[in-house]
């Protein structure tokens, strides 16, 4: 007498409607079969959403598809590869609830038998048309008589079914719904897993992204403890499309905006926010940071990270990720562009001929062969810039806190004033630690030589800009490329500077690495990095946490403690383990000063009530179950 489960076939157990694989495969050589298809797809979404009868959809699409009994193995074949992913994930509640699951379909028990049963749901159970054939084994017809063929088919097929128990029905159909409607069933789960149907969903009880939603909502055995679609994942500033496509592929509930937020309504739009994505401008700070109870991660689509207040985040149990590398070669290049550029006078000619000025002169042009680069801050950007220089046949000089390996034939200097006094062009690509702020003032300006020029894609407070308007008026230097600037905008618009108006100075709005390249790279990147950390804990490259990379594991439990790292929690962790029996299968710990991340893998059964003594463990600071 215990709960029934009422599941639609096409497009909710399996990711599409069958007769459309049907049609793929006997209009393979049709050469209108573009437009049949077009045909099928059109009366199946009329007959779902009930705008025609469906014995009318039925009709037709079989005159249409001109299908022969043999087409039906090939059918299975690919159907077979088109189950719904969380479907096929959680094959144990099929087998655990066998007796009570049902198909309703008005697709056909030819196909769906023996697709089901590989999910344990017999012959028996499966409700559905069945084909008529002619003497030849061509499809030219159904079975009118059974109740499946016609209009609201599901409700009279149910109500002869009279199946003691709560009844749930999970479809993605108006015809699915209807059995709800008609109170034959107590509750509808619209499946939007493979497709949205406005109709159902806004009738539906629930919308159920997977069956995994659908397993966490009735307590029922599943793969996974939490489904993904319940994990919030907010994306600022633009970050690129194919991040967004990655991450709900994954299963995650995906919000994109285009813009930055200011810290007020940053902490109210993190509420019940797993994940952050943002780039340079959104400052994530302290108070945000503990304002935001759910929050797991905060990702700098980016290198940057200074934006971030990576000690809260750690105090809080909020792993850091960045992109270190997809976007330093955009820079690079962008860097031996303004050099070019600078070193040619060409933006000034360029102004003029924009103004109706022919100004034909080789005054302050010169080429770069044979000059003198000088790049501050020897890491990733630094380095590939030294050999693109070099490759143009520059002399490469660098100056580096860090020891670092002279590339090619490149100088390594002793300290910034070596590096100042020689160099024609000096390019700054430090890191964004704040003990950087205003790196370049007026000291070193004026040790640089007479007409140099000097390019930051670094950070903006890395320079002084008072001092290089007065190095740039003055003709100390005879040109400059800024991409970075002290203070910049939340949003495009409006922006001033200082520098604005000064001839051979190119302005650029941070868009250093703003390439389709990189910004794809980063959008692949971060992705897998997020996903990592949520799916299985793995926090390797993360910026501000102890780093694990965990070996993958099967049909185990995993627990996940984060901890303020004073003595014994381990200790504590392992004696409550030990007092629920837990049998470990792995056990991982990574501390840092700060912090300690446990990681623990067990047996699948175990008492859950270990979880709340584990979480009450004083100096806890996150815990999360993964399985
Ligand atoms: N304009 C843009 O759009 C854009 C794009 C990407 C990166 N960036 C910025 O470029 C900078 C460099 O990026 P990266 O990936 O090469 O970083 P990186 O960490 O690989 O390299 C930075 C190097 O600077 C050195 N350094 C730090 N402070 C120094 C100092 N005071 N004197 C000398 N050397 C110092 C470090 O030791 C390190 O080797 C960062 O500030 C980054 O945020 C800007
Ligand atoms: O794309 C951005 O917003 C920042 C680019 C750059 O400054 C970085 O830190 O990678």
């Amino acid at each position: 007498m215990g709960r029934k489960y009422v599941f639609d076939f096409d497009s909710t157990l399996t990711r599409v409607e069958a007769l459309d694989v049907l049609a793929e495969i006997t209009l393979a050589t049709n050469p209108e079969k573009g437009k049949i298809i077009e045909e099928i797809q059109e009366i199946t979404n009329l007959g779902i959403d009930g705008d025609i009868s469906f014995t009318e959809s039925l009709e037709r699409r079989i005159r249409l598809l001109k299908a022969h009994k043999n087409d039906l193995d090939g059918l299975v074949g690919q159907l077979k590869h088109k189950i719904s992913k969380s479907i096929e994930n959680n094959k144990e509640f099929f087998e655990s609830y066998s007796d009570d699951i049902y198909v309703i379909s008005c697709g056909f028990k030819e196909f769906i038998d023996p697709i089901v049963a590989e999910y344990n749901i017999p012959g028996d159970r499966v409700y559905a048309n069945t084909f008529d054939f002619d003497g030849d084994g061509n499809i030219i017809g159904f079975d009118e008589e059974n109740v499946l063929a016609s209009h609201n088919g599901k409700i009279a097929c149910l109500k002869a079914l009279d199946l003691p128990g709560e009844i749930q029905v999970i479809g993605d159909g108006y015809s699915d719904y209807v059995m709800r409607e008609a109170g034959l069933a107590h509750k509808f789960f619209a499946y939007t897993e493979n497709v949205h149907r406005d109709k159902a969903a806004d009738n539906a009880d629930h919308i159920t992204p997977n069956l995994d939603e659908f397993l966490f909502i009735n307590d029922l055995p599943r793969k996974i403890s939490y489904p993904k679609n319940r994990i919030k994942i907010l994306l600022l500033e633009n970050i690129h499309p194919h991040a967004f496509d990655n991450l709900t592929e994954d299963g995650f509930s995906v919000e994109l905006l285009t813009h930055s937020l200011p810290e007020d309504e940053l902490i109210e739009k993190l509420k019940g926010v797993h994940v952050l994505g943002i780039r340079s401008k959104t400052q994530v700070t302290r108070k945000v940071l503990e304002a935001a109870d759910k929050l797991l991660v905060v990702s700098a689509f980016c290198i940057g990270t200074t934006q971030i207040d990576l000690t809260a985040a750690k105090e809080n149990g909020v792993v850091v990720f960045n992109a270190p590398y997809s976007n330093t070669r955009s820079v690079v290049e962008l860097a031996i562009g303004q050099i070019i550029m600078l070193t040619r006078s060409i933006f000034p000619r360029s102004t003029e001929f924009h103004q109706g000025q022919w100004n034909k002169t080789a005054a302050n042009a010169r080429e770069v062969r044979g000059k003198k680069l000088g790049i501050v801050g020897y890491g990733n950007i630094g380095k590939q810039l030294s050999v693109l220089a070099e490759s143009m046949g520059m002399q490469v000089y660098y100056y580096d806190v860090a020891d670092k390996l002279a590339l090619g034939n490149a100088i390594k200097c002793n300290s910034l004033e070596d590096l100042l006094s020689v160099s024609d062009a000096v390019s700054l690509h430090i890191d964004d630690n704040p003990a950087n702020r205003n790196f370049i003032g007026e000291r070193e300006l004026e040790r640089m030589k007479d007409g140099a020029i000097l390019i930051n894609l670094s950070r903006g407070f890395v320079v002084d800009i008072d001092a290089l308007v007065v190095a740039l008026n003055s003709g100390k230097l005879s040109g400059a490329a800024l991409d970075v600037f002290p203070e910049e905008p939340r949003a495009n618009g409006d922006f001033y500077s200082p520098l604005q108006g000064i001839p051979n100075v190119i302005l650029t709005p941070h868009i250093g690495g703003s390439t389709e390249e990189a910004q794809q790279d980063i959008a692949n990147f971060v992705p897998n990095k997020i996903m990592d950390y949520i799916n299985s804990g793995n926090t390797v490259d993360a910026v501000n946490f102890p780093n694990i990379r965990l070996p993958r594991q099967n049909n185990v439990h995993r627990f996940l403690h984060i901890h303020e790292n004073v003595p014994g929690i381990m200790a504590h962790i392992n004696e409550i383990l030990a007092k629920y029996k837990i049998n470990i299968t792995g056990q991982f710990l990574s501390t840092d000063s700060e912090v300690g991340y446990v990681i623990t893998d067990m047996d699948k059964d175990y008492n859950t009530e270990v979880i709340q003594e584990l979480k009450a463990i004083e100096h806890t600071i996150k815990f999360r179950v993964l399985y």
